[in-house]
């Protein structure tokens, strides 16, 4: 004899009649995904399926402000670069706050102080994908949204600010 119990389904789940073969299947309500096995443990919150890591690739484009210290002390704008690191996280600094007053764009700076040769492109980098840059770039790449503009970030080549453009 079966007991309400053994009736019972794991929390989370919901018993349900396929209209076309009138088979039962069960629903979890909290991922809407369906199976046709009894399940025997609670719903799971999280549906291990979906890929909720966010997109695969992103479009930035940058400006870079190289110093003595970079990877690469030298650009289209400067053969030898003597400025130091905190001159150049100083310029940062000064570039984020004129784009976030309005003062100049992101393309009209990016365009005439970058230390990359994407300068030419306005910053420009194109899409990429996670392992294509420096990973403290990626890492602010992948968390900013479209539109957004990032704080100074740190890497091998000298001091950048990010802007996501898709
Ligand atoms: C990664 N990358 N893409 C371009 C590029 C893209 C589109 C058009 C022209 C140049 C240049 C570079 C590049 O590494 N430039 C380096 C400087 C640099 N270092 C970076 C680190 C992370 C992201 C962008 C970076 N750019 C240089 O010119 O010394």
């Amino acid at each position: 004899m079966s007991t309400s119990k053994e009736n019972t389904l794991p929390e989370g789940w919901e018993e349900r009649m396929s209209r076309s073969t009138g088979m039962v299947y069960y629903l979890n309500k909290h991922t809407k995904k369906s199976q046709w096995d009894m399940p025997t443990e609670t719903a799971p919150i999280v549906d291990e399926d979906n890929d909720n890591e966010g997109p695969s690739n992103v479009q930035c484009s940058h400006l870079l402000v190289k110093h003595a210290g970079s990877r690469r002390p030298s650009s289209w704008r400067e053969k030898n670069i003597t400025r130091t690191k905190e001159e150049a996280m100083d310029m940062i600094k000064e570039f984020r706050r004129q784009i976030i007053n309005k003062e100049t764009t992101f393309a009209e700076l990016a365009r005439t102080y970058s230390d990359c040769s994407s300068a030419k492109r306005d910053g420009d980098l194109g899409q990429f994908k996670k392992g294509q840059m420096q990973k403290p770039f990626e890492l602010v790449s992948f968390n900013l949204e479209v539109g957004q503009l990032s704080h100074p970030v740190d890497t091998d080549s000298g001091v950048h600010i990010i802007l996501r453009t898709a």
